[in-house]
């Protein structure tokens, strides 16, 4: 597991460690920590560090001070470095001597093509984008130079990922103590590249963001064992498609059956196209463990959504469905809801715009899971997870999806994912984990589609489940 931590929390816990550490210590950490990746960096690139121009960014705070000390350490290894402040007024007076000492140098612009940008702007002490000042400093960092983001690139927030104006995009980022939130979550993470996390010492409490790893979805995968039958492996009922959309049926039926469901049950007006594709459904509603209602529903459905609803099994909501949902009718279910929007759909839950969700991702998700008491998936380009409790009582973190490539952005991908994650919701996983494990190998399968980058179908993706499933429980 992966895991990501607020910047109060890291706050917290490095004021702890401080106390019980010579002054200076923790920076010293982690300055050492940001030389080694930046020398590793300039030695593949150019054989040594020896003789490399680097050039520190360097903003008023303590990860100015981090970039200072690592560009002392360069220095002693024979690197040319220059510092450029944001504010010559405002410089870590440690970090600056020990620079000076090292035989660096301080200059008011970023020098021509040197072989390393490091940005030492803002850390976890960032507020909003970049000021104008810092924006000016980012703004002359070289085309094709590679940037190394000391603790985060800066102008993204740390704890959401969001990018409220400038900001620098790095290729690497080199992370002290833990991983922050805005490190996994877009907009941030695409700006992060490669993250290192360096170990401080730091003692860390329970996480507020968490990503599955592969031994994580393979100890939560439904497997089959010898008392196994199809019915005590569950039964996932699809109500889904529509004259207007029959592929959206076939497409969940597709994910749901390589979810792990003993057996899949289709109802709705598609039963011949499914059929057709797929002669191991089942026909028409009976008794299921889980539902999946929405995909390609089409309008006007919204009475059969709220039937299923009303009963007493875990349902799986999308697309279509999601239209109009009644969050008290949702809040007083007892049984499992998932609800599974994309960044429009979950605007129109919201009644907010679309680009704030995107803009703010993480805080869309903790709200949706709050206003409808359901664990809720939210799509996108970093997929998020939070669970109904994590919203009300604050205490499960939300679950950011590792897996997945901007591939996936094709019609019909969404119905495999929900057939899916439905699958494994009648096998028995909770909310929260049928959706992250069905996030993980969606994404899993998405990119072993793409390969090195081509375009993906949908059923494709369904196909490559299997692939995925092996790859996950490969230890
Ligand atoms: N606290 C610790 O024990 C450690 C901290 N470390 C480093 O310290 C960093 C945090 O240091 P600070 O708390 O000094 O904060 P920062 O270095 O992130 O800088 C905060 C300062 O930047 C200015 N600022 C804030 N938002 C701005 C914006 N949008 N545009 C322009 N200027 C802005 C403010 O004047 C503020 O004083 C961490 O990210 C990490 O790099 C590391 O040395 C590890 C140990
Ligand atoms: N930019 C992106 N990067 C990665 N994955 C994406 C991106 N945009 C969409 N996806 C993924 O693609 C799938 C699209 O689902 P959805 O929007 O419901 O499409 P549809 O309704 O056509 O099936 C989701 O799994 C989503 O997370
Ligand atoms: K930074």
């Amino acid at each position: 597991m992966r895991t990501a931590y607020s910047v109060e929390t890291v706050r917290a816990a490095e004021r702890e460690l401080m106390a019980r550490l010579p002054e200076g210590a923790l920076m010293q950490r982690a300055a050492a920590g940001l030389a080694a990746v930046c020398a590793g960096l300039l030695t593949r690139r150019r054989g040594r560090v020896y003789g490399a121009r680097v050039a520190l960014l360097v903003g008023p705070g303590d990860n100015g001070g981090d970039a200072l000390y690592a560009g002392a350490r360069l220095a002693r290894r024979g690197a040319g470095v220059t510092a450029v402040p944001m504010d010559p007024e405002r410089l870590h007076a440690g970090g600056l001597a020990a620079l000076r000492a090292a035989g660096g140098r301080l200059a008011q612009a970023v020098p021509d093509r040197p072989d390393l940008v490091v940005d030492g702007l803002l850390g976890i002490g960032g507020r909003g984008g970049l000021r104008p000042a810092a924006a000016a400093l980012a703004g002359q960092i070289p085309q094709g130079v590679p940037v190394v983001a000391v603790d985060l690139p800066s102008g993204i927030d740390a704890d959401t990922g969001e990018v409220a104006g400038p900001a620098v995009t790095a290729d690497v980022t080199v992370t002290f103590g833990a991983y922050k939130p805005g490190l996994l979550i877009d907009p941030g993470a695409s700006a992060a590249g490669a993250v290192h996390l360096v170990d401080i010492g730091l003692q860390l409490p329970a996480p507020e963001a968490e990503a599955l790893q592969h031994a994580d979805v393979a100890r939560l995968l439904p497997v089959p064992t010898a008392s196994s039958d199809k019915y005590r492996r569950g039964v996932v009922g699809i109500l889904a498609g529509s004259a207007q959309y029959p592929g959206a049926a076939v497409l969940a039926v597709a994910g749901a059956l390589r979810g792990g469901a003993g057996a899949v049950r289709y109802a709705g007006p598609a039963a011949e196209a499914v059929l057709a594709r797929y002669p191991e459904t089942l026909i028409g509603r009976g008794r299921v463990q889980a539902w999946v209602a929405g995909p390609g529903l089409g309008e006007g459905r919204a009475g059969e959504v709220a039937e299923l609803l009303a009963q007493d099994v875990p349902v799986l909501v999308d697309a279509d469905g999601l239209r109009g949902l009644d969050a008290g009718l949702l809040r007083a279910r007892t049984a499992p809801t998932l609800l599974t929007p994309h960044a429009g759909e979950a605007a129109a839950l919201l009644g907010v715009p679309r680009e704030s969700v995107e803009a703010g991702r993480l805080a869309a998700a903790r709200a949706l899971a709050e206003r409808y008491g359901a664990a809720v998936l939210l799509k996108g380009s970093t997929t998020l997870v939070a669970s109904g409790r994590a919203a009300s009582g604050g205490g499960r973190p939300v679950r950011v999806n590792p897996t997945g490539t901007s591939w996936l952005a094709t019609a019909g991908s969404g119905d495999v994912l929900s057939g899916l994650a439905g699958s494994l919701l009648a096998a028995g996983l909770s909310g929260a984990d049928a959706g992250a494990v069905a996030a993980y190998l969606h994404g899993l399968a998405g990119r072993l589609v793409a390969g090195a980058g081509a375009p993906v179908l949908a059923h494709e993706v369904a196909e490559a489940l299997p692939a995925a499933w092996r790859d996950v429980r490969t230890p």
